[in-house]
């Protein structure tokens, strides 16, 4: 017998979270549905404990620079510290019970199990006792995605990483060898090589973080392999196998050797077990198309990764803002994407907001653009060492506008908040070149970059 509710939520990520909370908040009856962890990826497998990482890794390499600006520096890294954080800060031991205890705080109902759609407004829970509801509203998909593993001959024989183990690690492999330059792959491949692991990055295609500028794939590149790091692009594993001590991925001939393998070849959302066909959204499609309210299908929302709109935690909120809106009758502004900030957490970040130089070209604007190098600015040249980085601008030169602009460098995420009210508000450039910028900081660069412009 079906239990009659008001919302069912798919998959209690940050996505279906903040979604379930909000409604709960204003009086519906909600039950938030979540297979592993409510939170999900973000908090326990994520931004989170990866952040924190990186925070530690960042922390050794300052204490390298010293001796360029300080006097002399010794270090003994320790990862131990790192991996206490992870459980102790970050995931409460891999423990949402916290988490939990809040949704119900807010009057939701928590069902730990998979659900799948048993037919319109009707899902099946399929946990330790099986349950089915039927929402008077709707349902929310919320699912997230899983790791796209690529089929690479013997790696589904072998105990590879995904972002799950590497979060959870709590030694530092000797060696580690890490399958796909893109955020994950680049921000992890950094930490562990700062720590002393000995680090190789095969990347697909012709460079890492190949979403961004090429500017940013080649400062990502450059800094990485100056720490040590191997970065190989176009360059794909054909065979992986393991001995049970060490792994083997050949590659262009040759037979790299690793203590552990990464594969961060990107996400997918995995809509087949999810029983959408039953509400019409195909299972095959890479994401659930969704309208500017989040609406999918008739009593159907989906937000988050599953969206395919930018596989970030804040898009996610972002998104879940206006299906709650939607859902409670508010009728709220649609979804606008042409402003979606990014941070790779790498040293230097590379923070991007908006289209790349690439994309403006491709929609046949007027473009223009301007790069300034952070090293050529007064605070680079006063920051000196780690002061990798630029600002660059893409314009589009009829309206006076950015359509986009990239910001790397210390504390490149930061910077890129200017930039991101810039192209988002589409501020006028002749109105944003009267603006006076903080003498000598990094985001000063923006002033040159527009002059330049
Ligand atoms: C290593 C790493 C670092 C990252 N760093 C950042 C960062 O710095 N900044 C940033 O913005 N983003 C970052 N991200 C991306 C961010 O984690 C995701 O964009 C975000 O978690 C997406 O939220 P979501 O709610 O869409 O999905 P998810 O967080 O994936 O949550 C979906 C949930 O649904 C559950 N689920 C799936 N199917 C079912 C089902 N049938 N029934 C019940 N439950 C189900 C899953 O168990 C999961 O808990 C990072 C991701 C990774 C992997
Ligand atoms: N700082 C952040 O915001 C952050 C950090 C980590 C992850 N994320 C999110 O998580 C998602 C997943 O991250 P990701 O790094 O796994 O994916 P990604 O899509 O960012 O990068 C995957 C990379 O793997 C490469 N690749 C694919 N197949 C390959 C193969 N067979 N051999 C070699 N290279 C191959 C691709 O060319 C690409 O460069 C991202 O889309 C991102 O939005 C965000």
């Amino acid at each position: 017998m079906a239990e009659s509710v008001d919302v069912v939520v798919l998959g209690m990520g940050p996505g279906g979270e903040f979604l379930a909370n909000e409604l709960a908040t204003s009086g519906l009856t909600v039950v938030g549905v979540e297979s592993a962890l409510l939170g999900g990826e973000c908090p326990y497998w994520g931004c989170i404990p990866s952040k924190m990482m990186v925070r530690a890794a960042d922390a050794l390499a300052e204490g390298r620079r010293v001796p360029e600006l300080a006097g002399a520096s010794t270090l003994a890294p320790d990862w131990s510290p790192v991996a206490r954080r992870v459980r102790k800060e970050a995931t409460d031991d891999w423990d949402d019970s916290g988490a939990v205890r809040r949704f119900r705080d807010t009057g939701g109902w928590f069902v730990r199990g998979r659900g799948r759609f048993g037919g319109p407004n009707r899902v099946v829970v399929d946990g330790e006792d099986k349950r089915e509801f039927e929402a008077r509203i709707g349902v929310v998909i919320a699912t997230g995605g899983v790791p796209d593993i690529p089929p690479i001959p013997g790696l589904d024989d072998t105990p590879y990483w995904t972002n799950h183990e590497a979060i959870e690690a709590t030694t530092v492999p000797d060696s580690l060898c890490v399958i796909g330059g893109g955020a994950i792959g680049m921000e992890l491949a950094q930490v562990f090589a700062r720590f002393g692991s000995e680090v190789t990055v095969l990347e697909g295609s012709d460079r890492p973080l190949s979403r961004e500028e090429p500017e940013s794939s080649e400062l990502l590149a450059g800094v990485l392999r100056r720490e040590g790091v191997a970065v190989r692009t176009g360059t794909r594993a054909e065979r992986v196998s393991h001995d049970g001590r060490v792994f083997a991925v050949t590659t262009g001939g040759e037979r790299l050797r690793a203590a552990e393998l990464l594969v961060s070849t990107g996400r997918r959302a995995d809509l087949g077990p999810l029983g959408v066909e039953r509400v019409g959204i195909d299972p095959d499609a890479r994401a659930v198309p969704v309208d500017g309210r989040m609406r999918a299908a008739p009593g159907v929302w989906a937000v988050g990764d599953v969206t395919g709109k930018g596989a970030f935690t804040h898009v996610a909120v972002y998104q879940a803002g206006i299906a709650a809106a939607d859902i409670l009758g508010q009728s709220p502004s649609e979804a606008e994407y042409h402003a979606v900030p990014r941070v790779t957490f790498t040293d230097p970040e590379v923070g991007a907001v908006g289209m790349t130089e690439a994309r403006a070209r491709e929609e046949a604007r007027s473009v223009r653009t301007a790069t300034v190098r952070l090293p050529d600015t007064a605070r680079g040249f006063i920051h000196k060492a780690g002061n990798d980085g630029f600002v660059k601008l893409v314009a589009d030169a009829e309206e006076g506008v950015l359509l986009g602009a990239t910001s790397a460098g210390p504390s490149g995420g930061e910077v890129l908040g200017a930039l991101s009210v810039a192209v988002h508000a589409r501020v006028p450039t002749g109105r944003l070149r009267s603006m006076m910028c903080a003498f000598p900081t990094f985001h000063r660069a923006v002033t040159a970059a527009l002059d330049d412009l």
